[in-house]
Order: C-alpha cells, then sequence, then structure tokens
C-alpha cells in the first residue's frame, strides 16, 4: 500500500541523511566517523525499509484490541526482520538500527491513530508501556551498547524515549523546527542541534567511553544555538569546527540522528516543512 504515512517516512530518512555538514553523522560531502559507511549505504538502506514501513502503518489500521503494547509487540516481529533486510541491503552495516525502531513506531502509531482519531505522543506512550523494565531491568543478559549502558548508568537510551512517548519530538525538536525559519538546510540542522541540547545519545556514550561526555554534547549544542545557528556566519563556523572535531574524535551523534528522522517525519504530516 502506497500512501502519504509510508512515503513520509522514507521522506525523513533521505531528508535527515542529505542534510549537511551533520558533526558525527554521515552526509553528502563525508561519512564522517562512520568510516563503514557513506551516503550511498544510506540510500540503499533507506529504500530497503519501505515494506517494513507498509507493515508497520497495515498494524496500525488493523489493530482493533484495547491493548496497545500488543500492537507493539507486533510491530517488534517486523522490526526485527526489517533489521535483516537493511543489513542485507547494506552488506552487515549498521545504518538504520535506532530509525527502524523510532520510525517504525511513529508510522505504526500515526496509522493508528488516523484510523482511531487519537494523538500519537499518548498512543505511543501506550504502545510501549513497560519497554524499560522488560528489556533493561528484568534482562539478565544485558549485551548491547545500550543495555549496557543501562547497567552501568541508569541510562534508558531509545527505549526510555519510547516509552516517555517521545518528549524530546514532542517538547522541543518539533515546535522549534515549526518556528525555525530559513532554508530548509538550515532548519534541519538548528533542529540536528536542539536536539542534541537535551538527548542522552547512547551511540555517542559508546563512542565516548564515558557518560560525562552527554555535557560535552550538550553545551556545544547550546553554544551553537546561541551564536544564531547555521543562518550566522559565527553559527556556521562553529558547526564546521564541531564537525571536525566529531570527526578526530570518533564521535558519532547516531541517536540525535534518529530523533531528527523522527521529527521530520512529524513535521511532514503535519505540514510544518
Ligand atoms: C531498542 C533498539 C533501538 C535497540 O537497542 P539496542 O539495545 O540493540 O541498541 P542500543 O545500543 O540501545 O542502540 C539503540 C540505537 O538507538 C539510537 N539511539 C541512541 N540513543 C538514543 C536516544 N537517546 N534516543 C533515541 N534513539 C537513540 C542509536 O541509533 C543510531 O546509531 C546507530 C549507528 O551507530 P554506529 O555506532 O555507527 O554503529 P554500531 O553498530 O553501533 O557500531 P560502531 O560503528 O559504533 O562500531 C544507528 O543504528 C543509528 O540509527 C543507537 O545505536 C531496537 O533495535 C530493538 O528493540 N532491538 C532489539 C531487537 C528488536 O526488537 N528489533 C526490532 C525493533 S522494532
Ligand atoms: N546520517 C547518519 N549517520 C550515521 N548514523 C545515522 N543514523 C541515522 N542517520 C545517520
Amino acid at each position: 500500500m502506497n500512501n502519504s504515512i509510508t512515503q513520509n517516512a522514507t521522506r525523513a530518512l533521505l531528508y535527515e541523511v542529505v542534510t549537511l555538514p551533520k558533526p558525527g553523522l554521515v552526509d553528502p560531502l563525508s561519512p564522517g566517523p562512520h568510516q563503514d559507511m557513506n551516503i550511498y549505504t544510506f540510500i540503499d538502506s533507506s529504500l530497503s525499509l519501505t515494506n517494513y514501513f507498509t507493515a508497520a502503518f497495515n498494524i496500525g489500521h488493523d489493530f482493533k484490541a484495547a491493548d496497545l503494547t500488543e500492537m507493539f509487540f507486533k510491530l517488534r516481529q517486523k522490526g526485527i526482520a526489517a533489521e535483516k533486510d537493511m543489513f542485507q541491503a547494506t552488506n552487515g552495516i549498521n545504518t538504520h538500527k535506532g530509525a527502524i525502531f523510532a520510525l517504525g513506531i511513529f508510522v505504526c502509531a500515526e496509522s493508528y491513530c488516523q484510523k482511531n482519531q487519537t494523538e500519537i505522543f499518548t498512543t505511543i506512550k501506550k504502545m510501549c508501556t513497560g519497554l524499560v523494565e522488560h528489556d533493561l531491568k528484568l534482562n539478565n543478559q544485558l549485551k548491547t551498547a545500550g543495555e549496557k549502558e543501562f547497567q552501568q548508568y541508569g541510562a534508558g537510551g531509545a527505549r526510555e524515549q519510547a516509552e516517555l512517548g517521545y518528549p524530546i519530538v514532542r517538547d522541543v525538536a518539533l515546535p522549534f523546527l515549526k518556528k525555525r525559519t530559513g532554508s530548509l538546510q538550515t532548519k534541519l540542522l538548528d533542529t540536528l542541534m536542539k536536539i542534541a541540547t537535551v538527548t542522552v545519545d547512547s551511540n555517542l556514550i559508546k563512542r565516548a567511553g564515558n557518560y560525562e561526555i552527554i555535557n560535552w554534547l550538550q553545551n556545544k549544542a547550546t553554544s551553537y544555538l546561541k551564536l544564531g545557528g547555521y543562518n550566522s556566519a559565527a553559527g556556521k563556523k562553529y558547526l564546521q569546527e564541531f564537525n571536525q572535531e566529531c570527526l578526530e574524535k570518533n564521535y558519532s551523534l547516531g541517536g540525535c540522528a534518529d530523533l531528527l528522522i523522527v521529527t521530520i517525519f512529524m513535521a511532514l504530516e503535519r505540514n510544518y516543512l
């Protein structure tokens, strides 16, 4: 099935990756600190997910029971299969693991909300109730970076955002993007940095090997926005230097990128762009 929700999901992935210069992330000018991927890997990865978005749409559209955690459970099975499709399309490189999770939730929830006239962030909260406890607190085989970070620092990462109903998107990124003026490139770069002012990015913690790095990121992003963001000469120069610093230190902002992707998706759905 082709409809605007699934198309907007793919558009969101592509809008994010073509935006440049993004510190710590792949863009058309540079793979940044991700030497195993480039812009073409992201195009292949994005296109490999179109069937997944259709599946996520259908799950939301067809779901009729009262307990929305069951809808998330159905989606998760499709998400696991989508990760395999992504790895096949990218020859084993992790481009979009976080986005498969987050954007799948948004597509499914948006489809459910259109059918049932409910509010999306509340719907997501209901879908993801108990996720942190299920995946992190009751799991005694913590293997992935996010799982280990929960054990070490109590950071809930991608799962916590989902269970809380994506407050960073709802309260910070989406209102900011809606108001921001300038070119689309400026708006998306500034929104990425706005996200970085408040995100505990598990990807960055893993690369840096410490939790204190989050303070560094949040201070950097705040300084950039204080300078006037990408619309100002000082902001532009600051972002270029920040980009270079992430490259030299091998710092990735993968979690912030995923939150930008779902913010773009919501902005497209609400005609803010
Ligand atoms: C819940 C899952 C997302 C998986 O969690 P998992 O425990 O497997 O992994 P985490 O380490 O927790 O990573 C989750 C990814 O989510 C992104 N992220 C990080 N912080 C946040 C945040 N605060 N809010 C939202 N999202 C966040 C981030 O994804 C991006 O980074 C990835 C690229 O990283 P990179 O470093 O290049 O690649 P690596 O493979 O890590 O290797 P190196 O290069 O470093 O050596 C990329 O994916 C971005 O999108 C985090 O990485 C979900 O997958 C899950 O539920 N998994 C279980 C299986 C399942 O049910 N799957 C189906 C889901 S519907
Ligand atoms: N542009 C990007 N670079 C690296 N990881 C990402 N995850 C999502 N978008 C990304």
